[in-house]
């Protein structure tokens, strides 16, 4: 039988999600980024990597940004942890322009950045002690941070003494340590198995509602993005602007049951029209010959 489920349109919200991105409108915009452009001199000449950007960002929001490989979400959250400066725009944290990396803004990445020399309670502590926040009080506050990465048996151990999943949850604790406005996290989890990547979204979502933070996540995976963002920002390539800003409108708290939801399910369905559109050109690339034609192979 091939029976195809009707999927309701991802604009449809429920009373509760509608309701949630009221109250979310209603709060004040952390993050703001107006016609905010970056090009590189290159050899063979100007790359426009993004153009015109535009997007804030509300205390304690989850947005998601996709974008095909390329499309500028590398460029994007270097310039806003101020690691990078725009060529045309601006970007506002609190209202105040970004000129350089601030401990208003906490940077999570992919590969694993804790200094592998200290352990992972000296690890959180040292953003604080470079502030001069030093003893017992700025010891027992991260140990509170590592306590809600719940890692309290492992303050002691080295960085090489931890799995992967178990580096990354140092790495959020040891942001989170420097009281960030925003975190800013590229791809965390993309080295990750898929096991323990779910393991990290429940554990992220668990941290988000915990404390006051408002997360900008870069990722690849669709699934990624629908499970953990209130919006999802989809990059457009070539060059890179805000193609379609995406209100999530699967309800809250999410679990990995709810993947499957209609709700969860046509997101997702929009955003693989959007990153793989139908009329994209399918590869026409030749694979060169390695063996013999009358080879005898499988
Ligand atoms: N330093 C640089 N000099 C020249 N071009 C650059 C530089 N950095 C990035 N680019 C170009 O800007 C564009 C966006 O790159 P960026 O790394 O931000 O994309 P991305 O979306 O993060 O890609 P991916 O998903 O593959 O990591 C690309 O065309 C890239 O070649």
């Amino acid at each position: 039988m091939n029976e195809q489920i009707e999927l309701p349109s991802y604009l449809e919200q429920s009373p509760e999600v509608a309701a949630r991105f009221q109250r979310i409108q209603a709060r004040p915009e952390v993050l703001k980024v107006a016609n905010m452009g970056r090009v590189f001199d290159s050899n063979k000449g100007p790359v426009q990597a993004l153009n015109d950007i535009n997007f804030s960002v509300r205390r304690r929001e989850f947005v998601c940004v996709i974008g095909q490989s390329g499309c500028g979400k590398s460029t994007l959250i270097r310039i806003l942890a101020g690691l990078d400066q725009p060529t045309s725009g601006q970007v506002l944290c609190d209202g105040e322009p970004v000129t350089g990396p601030g401990k208003d803004r906490g940077m999570v990445f992919q590969g694993y950045t804790l200094f592998p020399w200290l352990t992972v309670k000296q690890n959180v502590m040292f953003g604080p002690a470079m502030e001069g926040r030093k003893g017992q009080a700025a010891e027992s506050e991260a140990l509170q941070w590592i306590e809600m990465v719940g890692l309290e048996k492992f303050a002691e151990s080295y960085p090489s003494e931890l799995s992967g999943g178990m580096k990354q949850r140092v790495a959020i604790a040891r942001a989170m340590a420097n009281q960030p406005r925003i975190l800013l996290m590229d791809e965390p989890f993309g080295a990750l198995d898929a096991q323990t990547r779910a393991q990290m979204q429940q554990h992220l979502l668990q941290i988000w509602r915990a404390v006051d933070a408002t997360i900008l996540f870069i990722t690849h995976d669709l699934d990624e993005a629908v499970l953990l963002a209130d919006r999802i920002l989809v990059l457009g390539a070539n060059p890179s602007r805000v193609q379609e800003v995406i209100e999530v409108p699967v309800p809250r708290p999410r679990t990995l049951d709810q993947c499957l939801s209609p709700s969860f399910l046509a997101t997702k369905k929009r955003l693989e029209e959007l990153i793989h559109p139908q009329t994209e050109r399918k590869a026409s690339f030749k694979i060169p010959r390695l063996v013999a034609a009358d080879d005898d192979v499988l």
